[in-house]
C-alpha cells in the first residue's frame, strides 16, 4: 500500500490524452500536488491508502479548463456597456470608465470576483490581460488559481503607466519578481496593432527573445482594423507582425477573424496560436474566426472567455458549446469541431499556448493536479451514451461541483475554499455603487 493526499474515485476520467480516451470506472491518485496514477477503481483501494478519499458515483473528472484570454479585472464593468460595436464601445464607454477607475484596489477587487467566478465554472488557469498586473498577482495566489499575466502596452498613456516605454519597463520587473513562482508567469501583452506603434513592439520582440518570454495580443479582430491598418500602414497587421519579428512560436494572437489566405500561411509557418474568444466576438459583431480551416493546417486553436465586459460571463464550458457550435457554420460541416476537440480546445490546446503543457492540460501520470468535476447524474445528463458529448452539448456551470489546483480543492461541492464569497459580492457592490453613484 502506498501513503498518498488524495484518492478521487469517478464514474469517468477523461483525459484529454493523445488517445482521446474516455475511462470508466477509474480514479486518480494525488501526491505532493502531482498525478501519480490513474487506474481502475478496484484496483485502486488495495494499492492506494489516502489521506483524503472523495467517491464522485455520477461524476465525470475533466483537466481544470484553461481559459487563455481575459480581462479580469472588467468584471467590474459586467453589463455596463452592451450591444455596442468594438470601437464604440472601447473609445466612448471602456477607456473613459478605466481612466476614471482603474486602480491597484479596483484591479485586486475585480480579478478575486473573476477568480470566484472561474473557479465556479471549472477554470484552473487563466491569462489575464490588464493593468495593475502586480494586483492580479496578488489576487490569483489567494485564489490559489494559475495564472498567466500579460500586462498590456499601449502607445498612449493609462492609469498604469504614461509611456509605451514605461509600460514595458512595469512589465520587465514584474517577470523578474514572479519568475520563481511555479502558478504565475509574467508575458508581455501589448493591446493591439491599432494602439501599438513599431518602436515598442520591436523593443517588445527583442525583450521576449532576451527573456524567454510569449506575447500575448489582440489581431484581428474585426474586418475595420485589418482594413483600417492596411489603409494607414499599407501592411494587413498579421504581415506587419511578420516583419517585426513578432510571430513566432510564442506568439499568442487573440481574435483572428478576417483573414486571408496568406495570413494563415503566416500564422502556420510561424507556430504561432490562436486564442478563440467566440462569446465576446459574437456580441461586438465582430466577425468570425475559422477554426476549422486553422486546424486543418495544423495551427494551435485555444479558447478563451475575453472580459465579462464583452462576454459577459467567465465560462468555458459555455464558451466550449458556443465554439463547437459556431465552427460548424463558418466551415459549413457538422463535422467540423467534434465534442472530444472542442474539450481539448478549452484545456489541452490551452495548455499548450501558454507553453505550460508539459505541467497541466490533461490528466496523465506527472502532470499536476489541476481537475475539474462535472455531475452528469441529474435528468438533464440522461441517458448517456458519451458522456464528453453531454460535457460539451448539454452542461452547465452549475454542473462543476469540485475543482483543484496542484491537488488543492478550491471548490467543494460548489463551495469556494480559498475565496470568501460573500465579502467578493459585498465588494463587487460597493464598486457599482461608486461608478454608477
Ligand atoms: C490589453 S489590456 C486591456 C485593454 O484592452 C481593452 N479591451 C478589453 N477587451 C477588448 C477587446 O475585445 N478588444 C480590444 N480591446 C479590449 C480594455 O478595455 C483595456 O483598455
Ligand atoms: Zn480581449
Amino acid at each position: 500500500m502506498q501513503t498518498i493526499d488524495t484518492l478521487i474515485n469517478a464514474r469517468w476520467v477523461i483525459p484529454v490524452n493523445k488517445q482521446r480516451d474516455v475511462l470508466e470506472h477509474h480514479s486518480v491518485a494525488i501526491l505532493d500536488g502531482k498525478i501519480i496514477d490513474i487506474l481502475p477503481s478496484d484496483q485502486a483501494s488495495s494499492q492506494y491508502s489516502a489521506a483524503n478519499t472523495l467517491n464522485l458515483e455520477g461524476q465525470a473528472l475533466i483537466p481544470g479548463f484553461v481559459n487563455t484570454h481575459g480581462h479580469c479585472a472588467m468584471s467590474l464593468f459586467r453589463g455596463m456597456a452592451d450591444d455596442l460595436e468594438l470601437m464604440t464601445w472601447l473609445n466612448d464607454h471602456m477607456w473613459p470608465a478605466e481612466g476614471k477607475w482603474v486602480s491597484d484596489e479596483f484591479v485586486k477587487d475585480g480579478t478575486l470576483l473573476a477568480a470566484a467566478e472561474m473557479i465556479r465554472s471549472g477554470t484552473t488557469t487563466f491569462s489575464d490581460n490588464y493593468f495593475f498586473a502586480d494586483a492580479a498577482a496578488r489576487a490569483a495566489i489567494e485564489s490559489g488559481m494559475r495564472a498567466q499575466l500579460c500586462p498590456p502596452i499601449l502607445d498612449f498613456p493609462t492609469n498604469w503607466a504614461q509611456t509605451p516605454d514605461e509600460h514595458i519597463d512595469l512589465i520587465a520587473e514584474l517577470i523578474g519578481k514572479y519568475k520563481d513562482n511555479d502558478k504565475i508567469k509574467v508575458i508581455f501583452g501589448p493591446h493591439a496593432p491599432y494602439t501599438c506603434s513599431d518602436e515598442p513592439l520591436i523593443r517588445i520582440k527583442e525583450l521576449s527573445e532576451q527573456l524567454g518570454v510569449p506575447v500575448q495580443m489582440h489581431v484581428h479582430e474585426t474586418e475595420v482594423e485589418v482594413q483600417g491598418q492596411l489603409d494607414e500602414r499599407g501592411n494587413r497587421p498579421i504581415r506587419r507582425l511578420k516583419n517585426i519579428g513578432l510571430l513566432n512560436d510564442k506568439f499568442q494572437a487573440v481574435h483572428m477573424t478576417a483573414l486571408s489566405d496568406e495570413d494563415i500561411d503566416d500564422i502556420a509557418e510561424a507556430g504561432a496560436h490562436v486564442l478563440h474568444c467566440p462569446e465576446s466576438n459574437l456580441k461586438l459583431a465582430s466577425g468570425f474566426c475559422p477554426v476549422d480551416k486553422l486546424q486543418k493546417r495544423g495551427i494551435n486553436v485555444a479558447l478563451g472567455t475575453d472580459g465579462a465586459a464583452s462576454n459577459n460571463d467567465l465560462d468555458m464550458l459555455g464558451e466550449m458549446r458556443t465554439a463547437a457550435m459556431i465552427a460548424k457554420p463558418v466551415a459549413q460541416s457538422a463535422v467540423a469541431l467534434p465534442a472530444y476537440e472542442a474539450l481539448a480546445m478549452a484545456t489541452i490546446n490551452g495548455a499548450i499556448a501558454l507553453d505550460w503543457d508539459k505541467e497541466i492540460g490533461s490528466l496523465e501520470v506527472g502532470k499536476r493536479a489541476d481537475i475539474a468535476s462535472i455531475a452528469l447524474d441529474d435528468l438533464e445528463s440522461q441517458p448517456i451514451y458519451d458522456p464528453v458529448s453531454h460535457i460539451v452539448y448539454a452542461s452547465t456551470r452549475d454542473q462543476i461541483k469540485h475543482v483543484w489546483v496542484d491537488g488543492k480543492q478550491l471548490l467543494n461541492d460548489r463551495e469556494l475554499t480559498t475565496i470568501d464569497k460573500a465579502a467578493v459580492i459585498e465588494n463587487a457592490q460597493q464598486w457599482q455603487k461608486k461608478i454608477r453613484g
